[in-house]
């Protein structure tokens, strides 16, 4: 199943920032290793923000939940998701 998931960092001003880059680190480790497994199939920043919008290919609703609650900044996003289906007009086969 596909997902568009938009995320959005809201750190508290009051975090050290050494703790803010630690956090941003393992983040970016996790989202590689599932972007790598193809279960994170996109990630994109929204131009002037920092938000992101994704796509996530997982199997169902609880596997995105797990996914996405165990990102390390998961507690400090805002997180909406949409779930998607195939356009009938798409010409990407593989709806890449
Ligand atoms: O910077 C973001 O949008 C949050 C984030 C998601 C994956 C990642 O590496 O950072």
């Amino acid at each position: 199943m596909l997902f568009h998931v938009e995320m959005t960092v809201k750190l508290p001003p009051s975090m050290p920032a050494e703790q803010a880059a630690e956090i941003k680190a393992t983040e970016k480790a996790y989202s590689q290793e599932l972007q790598r497994s193809g279960k994170w199939r996109h990630l994109w920043r929204v131009a002037g923000s920092y938000s992101n919008v994704s796509i996530f290919d997982v199997e169902d609703n609880t596997e995105l939940q797990e996914l996405v609650s165990n990102l390390p900044l998961f507690p400090y996003m805002e997180i909406s998701v949409k779930p998607l289906c195939r356009h009938p007009s798409s010409v990407r086969e593989d709806d890449s």
